[in-house]
């Protein structure tokens, strides 16, 4: 049996009671650390609440080594843990589909996510979020456009864009880094981005939530990572207020 386990947000609190039971029967843990991580807590501290080893996978741990995973499966009972949802934003649809074929019998516990945690610290209506996008780190000669050519196009249908930010082993963007970036492949006014919300550490006892130009959230301290944007499309009337309310947005 492989189980699906989302972790939620951001500590070792945040799992469902169901989720909690089956890591706890669970013969092998495995933990994927590569689309989101908790950083309320550590892989060390979730070794020691459940007094089990856990195995920590890359990418290609999961997308092009899955064998390990699957071969403990066949036997035994296997906890796969993610960050969030364990099926939002991520790729283990595949990793499910390979279970799948090889008659491996799976289950999903899900876990709160961060796109459904924006709604309600932005205020923004879920069902007005167009296509998300992701910003990487830029690399030597690679500076994709993709991220800003989806914000646009969502504006043109006057839908929000919810915008991830990179993770990599030892570095997380920050919103003004994805400020920064999409900033710099806005080409002409038609491109201008007039408004932004970020947010930080969704999911703990401090998230910070702050709307405004890129002027503005310059210098806003978001604080420890994660952080997430917001490109919203022309706000509605509640929206607005709740943003003014709890994001200190200051309509012009
Ligand atoms: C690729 S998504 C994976 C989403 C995850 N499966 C879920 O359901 O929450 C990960 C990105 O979402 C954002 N993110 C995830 N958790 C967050 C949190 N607690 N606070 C702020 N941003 C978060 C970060 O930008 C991060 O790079």
């Amino acid at each position: 049996m492989l189980t699906f386990i989302g972790l939620g947000l951001y500590d070792l609190d945040d799992i469902s009671l169901k989720g909690q039971n089956a890591i706890i029967e669970a013969d092998a843990v495995f933990l994927e650390s590569y689309t989101s991580i908790l950083t309320g807590t550590s892989p060390a501290e979730l070794e020691k609440r459940y007094g089990k080893p856990i195995k920590i996978l890359k990418r290609q741990d999961v997308e092009q080594h899955p064998e390990p995973i699957l071969d403990a499966a066949k036997t035994g009972k296997v906890a796969f843990l993610t960050g969030g949802d364990p099926m939002v934003s991520t790729t283990h649809a595949d990793l499910r589909i390979r279970a799948k074929n090889l008659g491996i019998e799976t289950r999903i516990i899900h876990g709160s996510s961060i796109v459904s945690a924006v709604c309600g610290l932005s205020g923004l209506q879920n069902y007005r979020f167009g296509k998300s996008c992701s910003i990487p780190y830029p690399a030597k000669n690679w500076f994709p456009r993709t991220p800003l050519d989806t914000i646009l196009s969502n504006l043109i249908q006057n839908l929000h864009t919810l915008v991830y930010l990179d993770i990599q082993e030892t570095a997380f963007m920050s919103v003004q880094e994805g400020i920064g970036i999409l900033e710099q492949l806005i080409t002409g006014d038609s491109e201008k981005i007039s408004l932004y919300v970020g947010i930080a550490r969704a999911g703990s006892e401090n998230p910070v939530v702050a709307a405004g130009t890129s002027e503005k959230l310059k210098d806003v301290n978001f604080g420890p990572p994660l952080h997430i944007l917001i490109v919203p499309a022309t706000l509605h009337d509640i929206e607005q207020e709740y943003l003014t309310l709890f994001a200190g947005y200051a309509p012009a």
